[in-house]
């Protein structure tokens, strides 16, 4: 067994509580209630049901092949599990967030867009959101924006981050259902809360990781905490 995903995880939770250390002493040594604070969004599984919309649309364009209930989803990439089930539907699986009006389409998660109206409104806190887009190009960029503008409004159109690296973005939190986010940055500034969704629930939680079960969690109490 390889030590190297330890190693990684206990140096992020030594950073996690490096951080909190320093961001106490510099909200104390300024008398402030609480520092400013930059909260990172992800959109796919977070705000907008990528696994919900994806089934619907499988289903109805492939209606004789087998498929994944969402109850017996694992693993992060849908196409990985397709593909275990029969080596075409991973291709099969692609063509369906390849389409037009795949992203766009996608129905708001519950809470989703209230929390992040919400916390953009909160004092002190800046909201962002963080998403990345996948390569087949020709849709995707243009409908993450459309969505955002349809759900949460033309303001928020200024907040957007398209990265397929988000470990290159400054944050204090990421909310995000992806369990393994890595890139070229190994010491992100954000902590990674993992946003649970049928493909994670199963997933014991890295050393220290923390979860928001849903956005009817207690997500302003995470909010508060790096706020020390
Ligand atoms: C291929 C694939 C993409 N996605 C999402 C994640 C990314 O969006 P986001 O970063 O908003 O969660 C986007 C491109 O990979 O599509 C999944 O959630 N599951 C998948 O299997
Ligand atoms: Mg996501």
């Amino acid at each position: 067994m390889s030590l190297l995903p330890i190693m990684v995880r206990l140096l992020r939770t030594e950073r996690t509580l490096h951080h909190s250390k320093f961001n106490y002493f510099s909200a104390n040594m300024s008398s402030s209630p609480g520092k400013r604070l930059r909260v990172l969004v992800d959109m796919d599984g977070v705000i907008a049901d990528f696994e919900g919309g994806f089934l619907k649309k499988f289903r109805a364009r492939y209606p004789n092949e087998p498929y994944v209930t969402l109850e017996d989803r694992r693993g992060f990439w849908v196409s990985s599990q397709y593909g275990n089930l029969r080596n075409d539907l991973c291709e099969k699986a692609i063509s369906i967030w390849e389409s037009k009006d795949f992203f766009i389409e996608l129905e708001p998660i519950p809470g989703g867009v209230q929390a992040v109206k919400e916390m953009a409104k909160m004092e002190n806190t800046d909201v962002f959101i963080c998403s990345s887009p996948i390569k087949h190009y020709k849709h995707c960029p243009y409908e993450k924006y459309a969505w955002i503008e349809k759900h949460l409004g033309s303001d928020f159109l200024e907040l957007i981050v398209l990265t397929k690296d988000k470990t290159v973005v400054t944050g204090d939190i990421l909310i995000d259902d992806k369990p393994d986010i890595f890139g070229v940055e190994p010491n992100p500034s954000w902590e990674h809360v993992l946003f649970t969704a049928c493909h994670n629930k199963h997933v014991h939680p890295s050393l220290g990781q923390r979860r928001l079960q849903s956005w009817a969690d207690d997500w302003r109490a995470i909010l508060e905490s790096r706020r020390l």
